[in-house]
């Protein structure tokens, strides 16, 4: 067994940092800070950050195909062109819901780039029930809605054989699968692989590892948890030393460490003053598993 060591690698005092993405490229990680309006790229190399500011609150981030990134901002789909610090929408949805914004995203195995809408939180896990929805941005611009009906849409990825498709809506606190068709980006027959125990508290941003087996970060537990979707066990808990954990990616050499994004708001000052940390990124080294690369947006 190899010894898991954790360490705040970056202490960004982010409100509610999210969406960390691992771009190998460059050797970098890329997440966003929801409430800041801020898509920040570290580099593991120099360890120096940069950062671009948009128009409102942005929360995934993903790697494109033909340069630069895509961005959830608001309730729009956007490109994101790092060097000009420009951003150029690509779709909009829930125009009939103007409290609503997009949450979690990610890029499927084809291209396609799914994230999920939600009713802006009045507190931490505080919301209008049902107003958000699942979408998925194809790559030629169009937009299909999933399904309705979501609380707070949240972590989300797919199986390493492309056919089955992992879904969190946070305030049901189970993670689900659905059948996927990789094909046809369709999915179908909804069912719950975890039940959230109590202490777990929120689950909130998911990956996949190597070996098939699913990670998902606690909010309000401070810890991330691997499950064996198949089983509905829980492998391992690695705890963190802040509460809001709020999302995790593999990154690094070979995808060998993980990455931990965090949250400051809804802290109170005691509390921060016992997690100075909170709002961090955290890498976990030493699990002895590895991740698989994220895909890029083919639009
Ligand atoms: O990071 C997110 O996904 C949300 O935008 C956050 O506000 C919290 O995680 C949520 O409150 C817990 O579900
Ligand atoms: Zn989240």
């Amino acid at each position: 067994m190899s010894s898991i060591k954790i360490e705040c690698v970056l202490p960004m005092n982010c409100c509610c940092g999210e969406s960390p993405v691992w771009e190998e490229t460059s050797s970098s990680l890329l997440f966003v800070d929801i409430p800041a309006q801020k898509v920040c790229r570290w580099d593991s190399l120099t360890k120096q950050v940069q950062q671009v500011t948009v128009d409102a609150p942005v929360s995934s981030v993903a790697l494109r195909q033909s340069g630069g990134y895509v961005a959830t901002v608001g309730t729009k789909f956007c490109a994101l062109n790092w060097e000009d610090q420009s951003t150029v929408v690509l779709a909009t949805t829930d125009k009939d819901k103007k409290n609503n914004r997009f949450n979690d995203g990610k890029v499927d195995p084809a291209g396609r780039y799914f994230a999920g809408t939600m009713a802006e939180e009045t507190a931490p896990a505080v919301v209008e029930r049902r107003q958000g929805s699942l979408y998925s941005l194809f790559p030629d611009h169009h937009v299909q809605q999933l399904f309705d009906q979501v609380d707070i849409s949240n972590g989300l990825d797919w199986s390493l054989d492309h056919r089955i498709f992992y879904y969190i809506d946070s305030l049901s606190y189970s993670v689900d699968a659905f059948d996927y068709d990789l094909q046809t980006g369709q999915i179908s027959n909804r069912r719950s692989v975890y039940k959230m125990e109590q202490e777990e508290q929120i689950p909130d941003g998911m990956c996949i590892d190597a070996e098939g087996k699913l990670w998902v970060a606690c909010y309000n537990g401070g810890r991330v948890i691997r499950l064996d979707p198949e089983t509905g066990k829980r492998l391992q808990t690695v705890k963190l030393p802040v509460d809001k954990t709020t999302s995790c990616c593999f990154g690094g050499k070979g995808y060998s460490e993980m990455y931990v994004t965090s949250a400051r708001d809804g802290l109170d000052p005691e509390s921060l003053s016992r997690q100075p940390e909170a709002g961090g990124i955290f890498k976990i080294t030493g699990l002895g598993v590895k991740g698989i690369c994220s895909n890029p947006y083919a639009g």
